[in-house]
């Protein structure tokens, strides 16, 4: 259950009527989720989704809440925030930092096949020509810097060769961050968390449209590539072992590459990409998972499932077309 703060209807009217969004018709609490309060608004000015922020605070949500308004105005079908009166996106309610967004229409795919992952993977490419012109600067703020402040604490929960499997990748990582052909990575303000319970397809079966990519809370400043391999590690991975799907990951990098053809170096560094990314969801979850946040707000995710990712990508590195 994602509702942490309760909203009553007349504190919901009372943000509607300061963003002119009209009389409140319905507020309903979403029972999906696991960061933040979310409920679906209905109010005379159309179907909205307010986000009551439980862990970022209102000095981070600008950059998020701004990205989500800039890809939605270069026709992304991505949420975007409503404005106050004076500009600003975040709001306050119910002593939280707020958010209200449209809401959008259709449904997560849990088992997606080559159909939808060539339409995730277009997407994300234009997402990524979108933000050329973003100006706000904000770090993936679960990048190498908390990687390395994370690993020594989640480390002595770890069996051994799970502990060792972490040191090494440790190592590598830190090295490649400092390489010639991981400093040539094209950057940007990215998703990076751009997994299957953040995108909504819409249609008849077999016939399904991706029509929504939200969720925008672990965005940040990060190499494309980076992005494209957490998106690969997860539309395409195959839920019981942990190993690539390579029909569903060429048919993610087709779509990609109809809107956006990878760089040299892009290319040369996905495999170490997708290292980086299954690295990140590991040590995340964790994270949830030993050191909890604040157990009482977390639902935490079975950490084991990124080691076998991380386990198949260095052992198996995949080389698209190759
Ligand atoms: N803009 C939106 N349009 C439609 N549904 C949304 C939208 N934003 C969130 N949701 C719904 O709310 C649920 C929880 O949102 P999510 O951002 O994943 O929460 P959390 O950040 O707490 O994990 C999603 O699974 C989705 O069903
Ligand atoms: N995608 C991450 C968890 C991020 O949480 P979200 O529900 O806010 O997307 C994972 O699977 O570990």
């Amino acid at each position: 259950m994602a509702v942490y703060t309760e909203v009553s209807l007349a504190q919901a009217q009372a943000l509607s009527t300061r963003l002119k969004l009209g009389n409140v018709g319905s507020l309903a609490p979403i029972g999906s989720g696991i960061e933040n309060t979310n409920y679906f608004l209905s109010t005379d000015a159309g179907e909205w989704v307010l986000t009551l922020f439980e862990r970022l605070s209102a000095s981070q949500l600008p950059f998020y809440l701004q990205l989500m308004q800039h890809l939605a105005r270069h026709g992304l079908p991505v949420p975007e925030p409503v404005a106050g009166d004076d500009g600003a996106l975040c709001h306050e309610l119910a002593g939280k930092p707020a958010a209200v967004v449209n809401r959008l229409p259709g449904t997560a795919v849990e088992a997606p096949d080559v159909h939808h992952v060539e339409q995730v993977g277009a997407t994300l490419a234009r997402m990524h020509l979108a933000v050329a012109d973003f100006a706000p600067q904000q770090p993936n703020l679960r990048g190498l810097a908390w990687w390395q402040a994370t690993a020594p604490a989640v480390r002595p929960h770890l069996e051994a060769d799970a502990g060792a499997l972490l040191d090494d990748e440790m190592v590598y990582q830190t090295h490649l961050a400092q390489s010639p052909s991981y400093l040539q990575l094209p950057h940007g303000a990215v998703h990076a968390d751009l997994f299957r319970d953040n995108a909504l397809f819409d249609g008849l079966p077999g016939r399904e449209r991706l029509c929504g990519v939200f969720d925008f809370y672990f965005a940040g400043v990060d190499s494309f590539a980076f992005d494209l391999s957490v998106t690969i590690n997860d539309w395409c991975i195959d839920d019981d072992s942990g190993h690539l799907d390579e029909t569903r990951a060429d048919a993610l990098i087709a779509g990609y590459r109809a809107e956006r053809e990878p760089t040299g170096a892009e290319w040369r560094m996905l495999p170490a990409m997708r290292r980086a990314a299954a690295l990140r969801f590991w040590l995340s979850r964790l994270s949830d998972w030993h050191a909890p946040r604040d157990a009482s707000l977390l639902t935490p995710k079975d950490p084991r499932h990124f080691e076998r990712v991380l386990r198949d990508c260095v052992a198996n590195p995949w080389h698209p077309g190759a």
